[in-house]
């Protein structure tokens, strides 16, 4: 192949490179066995959905790449750099956030000082913040009220705003519509609509297939500790046999 060919097929192949890929992740939580070998790619810009029955290992699978249970073997490398080794606080600057389940936001606190506490240098952009404002109104309605007094769906976008105070290139997102009603839900759609419009890349762990159908771009399924279907979300949505077998949906159940 002549250089110059060879060249651009390398510069192709560096742009297509995923942001974030696992390969052959395992992780013990104390004696137990939890990942065994994970191989994902999450691409870089839209929506990755992760997907999988309960106990799957979603969750694990998110605490591992945050550097908040260490891989036991296995690669995981964000924007080429290997980050397995890496404690959480250098995965962090690297430009990845993570919002847990539980949310991790401080209740006592007012809504403004939780946002505070997470910006990096203390001192929030003043046209970040409007535009936080624009993708969660309820941010600014309860800007001086303790986070504590919130609803569970505000509360759930404090915790998402918290994580994307600054631009990050990847936020790590688990389960944020479980037990909102659903035009919480509807509300939490159009600002992750919103937010894969700008640079952020996501990777979503989500239960409810309709909401993981109407966001995700790509998606992958885990079930015992492995990643046993990655792909279009559009083909997954489109295949109810492959939902029933991979997830054990009958989708008009989700309708
Ligand atoms: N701290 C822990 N100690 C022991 N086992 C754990 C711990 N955390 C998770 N597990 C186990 O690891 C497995 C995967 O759990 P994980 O929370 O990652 O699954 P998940 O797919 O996120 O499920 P869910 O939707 O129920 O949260 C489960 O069998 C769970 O019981």
């Amino acid at each position: 192949m002549p250089e110059a060919a060879s060249g651009s097929a390398a510069a192709a192949g560096a742009i297509c490179a995923p942001l974030l890929a696992l390969a052959g992740v395992h992780t013990h939580i104390g004696p137990y066995h939890i990942l065994h070998g994970v191989d994902l790619a999450v691409p870089r810009g839209g929506l990755t959905v992760l997907l999988g029955r309960n106990g799957a290992g979603k969750t694990t699978a998110l605490r591992t790449i945050m550097g908040l249970w260490r891989a036991s073997a296995g690669r995981i490398d964000f924007d080429g750099r290997p980050i397995a080794a890496l404690p959480t606080s250098d995965i962090a600057r690297a430009g990845i956030a993570y919002v847990p389940e539980t949310m991790g936001i401080f209740s006592d606190l007012t809504v403004r000082e939780n946002l505070v506490l997470a910006a990096r240098q203390g001192a929030m952009d003043a046209d970040r913040l409007r535009w936080l404002f624009g993708l969660f109104p309820a941010i600014e309605r309860f800007w001086q009220l303790p986070a504590g007094t919130l609803s569970g769906g505000q509360k759930q976008m404090l915790s998402i705003a918290r994580a994307i105070i600054e631009p990050r290139q990847l936020i790590l997102v688990d389960e944020p519509t479980k037990g909102l009603a659903p035009a919480i839900i509807a509300n939490m759609v159009a600002a992750f609509r919103e937010l894969k419009a700008t640079d952020t890349t996501i990777l979503l762990v989500e239960q409810n297939f309709l909401v993981a159908r109407a966001l995700g771009d790509n998606v992958a399924v885990m079930e015992d500790g492995r990643i046993v279907h990655a792909g279009a979300m559009a083909e997954l949505a489109e295949d109810r046999s492959l939902q029933q077998r991979l997830l054990g949906l009958s989708l008009d159940m989700h309708q």
